[in-house]
C-alpha cells in the first residue's frame, strides 16, 4: 500500500515536471520562432511538447490509479480493522451507542482517515512539490520577480489560514448531525411497526427533519467558506499577476527580459498560486477529515474490559462442570453491584435455574459466563479452571446462549441455522431443524430452507425464530448452555410447542435456565434465587458488618 502511495506521488511529480518543461518550451518557441517568424525553428520544440504531453497525461492517469487503488485498499483494511475491534468489545458498548451513529463513523468517517493519511498525504506532498518546481523555474527565468512574486505568497496562506479554523468546527458538526440523522433513520425504520400502531409517524418525521436541519446548517456553513474561498484567493492571485505583468513589461521596455520570458514567467506564476491556493484547500480538506478521524480513533481508542491474560490458554471440549465461586460483579462505572457474592455449582449434564426478580442479575451471569466481563470478586470456574486463565474463543466454544430476544441475520433458514456452525452439511442442519421442531413449518415456506427470514428474522412468527435459535444451537452442540427466558414474549401454546424441543436440546447439557417464572422450571432442578440489592442496603451493610443476604444459593 505504501509502495502504491509513493508512486503515486511520483507519478504526479513526474507529471508537473513535464509541465515545467512543456511551459519552457511554449517560451522558446515565443521567442525563437514567433518573434523571429522563423518557421523551420518550431517543428522540433513543437513534437517534445506533444511528447511531453503525452508522458505527462500518461503519467497522471497512473499516479491517480495508483493513489486511488491504495486508497481503497487502505479503507478495506482500516473498516476491517475498526470492525475486528468493534466486536473485541462487549456487546453493551453497542448497546449504548446509537447504532446509526456507529454506522455512520463505520463508512463515512473511516474515508474521512483515509482523506488524512493516504490520498491527503499524496495531494500535499504532490502539491507541494509542483510549488517547489513552478517557484524554482519561475526563479531560473528571473529570480527578482520571482522574489516579488514570492513575497505576496504568505498572503494566501494567511487568508487560508483564517478559513480551516471556521472550515473544522462546520465539519465536525455536521459529522455529528450525520451520525444523528442515521441514528434517527435507523431506529424509526427498525422500530417502525411501534411508530405505525402508536401513530408516531408525524413525530419521528420531526425528528429526522430537526436532525436534518442540523446537518444542513453545519454544510451551508462548509459551503459559504468553500465557496468564498475560491474568489478571494482568485482577487488576491489577480492582484500578483497585473503587479508582475507591469513590472515585467517595463522589464522588456527596458530590454532586459524577452517577450518570451515574460509569458514563460507568467504561465509559471498561472500553475504556482493555483498551486499555493490548493495547499490552502488541502488545510480545509484535512480539517474535514480529522473532523471524521476522531470519530474513528475514538472508537478505536476504547479498551475491551476483558482481554486474554497472557499466559491464557485454550480449553477443549469440556465436560461442563461450573463453578461460581462468591462471585462478585458491578458494571463498570455503575458504583452498585450487579452481583454479589454468588456461589453455586452445575454439575455436567445438570440444569440448573438461576431465579429472581427483574434486575436481580440474571442476564449479567450469563455475561459473566461469556466472559464479556470479568468478575470483580471471587471466581467462576469451568471444570476446575478459572475462566480469567481459559482464552475467550475457547470458553464461547463451550457455551450456547439462548438470549432472551431471538436474534436472526437476514439470511435464509438455512444460513440462519447453521451460524454457528458453517461447515455443516444440509442433512445436518436438517436433523437440527426435526430436533427442535422447525423441520415442519419449514417444508411449507416457498423456498424450503432457502427461504429468507427478513430483516432479524421479522418473517416468521415469534415461536418459530425461537425455534429456528434451538436448532442452531442444536447444531453449535455444546457442554454448556444459558437460556436467558427462553418463553419471554411467547404465548401458552407457543411456549408449549418450544418446550419439547427445549428439553431436548437441554439433555446431556450442563443447563443453567434463567427464569422467573416458576412454571418452567423442570422438576427436580436445582433453583439458585439472586435477590436485587437494593440501593441503601449497600451502605447499611458496610457500617454495621452484616453479610450479604444475597446469596442464598442451594448448591455446592
Ligand atoms: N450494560 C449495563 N451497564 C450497566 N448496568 C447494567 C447493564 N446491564 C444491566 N445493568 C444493571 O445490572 C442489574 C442487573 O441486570 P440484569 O440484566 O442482569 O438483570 P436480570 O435479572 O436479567 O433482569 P430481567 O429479568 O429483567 O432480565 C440491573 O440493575 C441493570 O440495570
Amino acid at each position: 500500500m505504501r509502495r502504491l502511495f509513493a508512486a503515486g506521488v511520483l507519478f504526479a511529480i513526474l507529471a508537473a515536471l513535464c509541465e515545467v518543461v512543456a511551459i519552457r518550451l511554449f517560451g522558446h518557441i515565443t521567442d525563437e520562432v514567433l518573434t523571429t517568424r522563423n518557421l523551420g525553428a518550431f517543428w522540433g520544440p513543437a513534437f517534445t511538447w506533444l511528447a511531453l504531453a503525452v508522458l505527462a497525461g500518461v503519467a497522471s492517469f497512473a499516479g491517480a490509479y495508483a493513489t486511488a487503488l491504495a486508497a481503497e485498499r487502505f479503507l478495506l483494511a482500516l473498516r476491517d480493522r475498526v470492525y475486528a475491534h468493534l466486536q473485541t468489545l462487549a456487546p453493551d458498548f453497542s448497546e449504548k451507542r446509537r447504532l446509526g451513529d456507529l454506522m455512520a463513523r463505520m463508512t463515512d468517517d473511516i474515508e474521512a482517515i483515509e482523506e488524512l493519511v493516504g490520498s491527503g498525504l499524496v495531494r500535499a506532498i504532490t502539491t507541494v512539490a509542483s510549488v517547489v518546481f513552478f517557484a524554482g523555474a519561475a526563479f531560473f527565468i528571473r529570480w527578482d520577480l520571482a522574489l516579488l512574486t514570492m513575497a505576496l505568497v504568505p498572503l494566501f496562506l494567511v487568508v487560508s489560514k483564517g478559513f480551516t479554523g471556521r472550515f473544522r468546527s462546520a465539519a465536525a458538526r455536521e459529522r455529528a448531525s450525520n451520525g444523528a440523522m442515521n441514528s434517527v433513520l435507523e431506529e424509526g425504520l427498525a422500530n417502525q411497526p411501534l411508530v405505525q400502531a402508536y401513530n408516531r409517524q408525524g413525530a419521528e418525521s420531526r425528528r429526522l427533519h430537526g436532525e436534518g436541519r442540523g446537518w444542513l446548517r453545519a454544510n451551508m456553513a462548509q459551503a459559504w467558506l468553500a465557496g468564498l474561498y475560491s474568489p478571494v484567493m482568485q482577487v488576491i492571485e489577480t492582484v500578483c499577476l497585473i503587479v508582475i505583468l507591469g513590472f515585467g513589461a517595463w522589464e522588456i521596455a527596458a530590454g532586459r527580459l524577452t517577450l518570451g520570458g515574460l509569458l514563460s514567467f507568467a504561465a509559471y506564476l498561472a500553475l504556482l498560486y493555483p498551486a499555493v491556493q490548493g495547499l490552502g484547500e488541502l488545510a480545509m480538506n484535512v480539517s474535514e477529515a480529522a473532523a471524521g478521524s476522531d470519530r474513528v480513533i475514538e472508537i478505536l481508542g476504547v479498551k475491551p474490559v476483558v482481554t486474554d491474560a497472557d499466559g491464557a490458554v485454550p480449553v477443549g471440549r469440556s465436560g461442563g462442570r461450573i463453578v461460581f465461586d462468591q462471585v462478585g460483579f458491578a458494571y463498570p462505572g455503575r458504583p452498585r453491584p450487579a452481583l454479589r457474592n454468588v456461589s453455586f455449582t452445575a454439575e455436567p449434564g445438570e440444569v440448573v435455574v438461576i431465579s429472581g426478580p427483574s434486575g436481580a442479575g440474571k442476564s449479567t451471569l450469563a455475561k459473566l459466563l461469556l466472559r464479556f466481563y470479568d468478575p470483580d470478586r471471587g471466581r467462576i470456574l469451568l471444570d476446575g479452571t478459572d475462566l480469567r486463565g481459559l482464552t475467550r474463543e475457547s470458553v464461547r466454544e463451550n457455551v450456547t446462549i439462548l438470549h432472551q430476544e431471538t436474534m436472526l441475520f437476514s439470511g435464509s433458514v438455512r444460513d440462519n441455522i447453521a451460524y454457528g456452525r458453517s461447515a455443516a452439511s444440509l442433512d445436518e442442519v436438517i436433523r437440527a431443524a426435526e430436533a427442535a421442531g422447525v423441520h415442519d413449518f419449514v417444508k411449507l415456506l416457498p423456498q424450503g430452507y432457502d427461504t429468507p427470514v427478513g430483516q432479524r428474522g421479522r418473517l416468521l412468527s415469534g415461536g418459530q425464530r425461537q425455534r429456528i435459535a434451538i436448532a442452531r444451537a442444536i447444531l453449535r452442540d455444546t457442554p454448556v448452555l444459558v437460556l436467558d427466558e427462553p418463553m419471554s414474549g411467547l404465548d401458552a401454546a407457543t411456549a408449549a410447542q418450544v418446550m419439547r424441543p427445549l428439553r431436548r436440546l437441554m439433555s446431556g447439557r450442563t443447563t443453567l435456565l434463567i427464569t422467573h417464572d416458576p412454571q418452567h422450571v423442570p422438576e427436580g432442578a436445582r433453583v439458585v434465587e439472586l435477590e436485587p440489592i437494593p440501593r441503601v442496603e449497600r451502605i447499611r451493610l458496610k457500617r454495621v458488618g452484616v453479610p450479604s443476604r444475597f446469596s442464598r444459593s442451594t448448591a455446592s
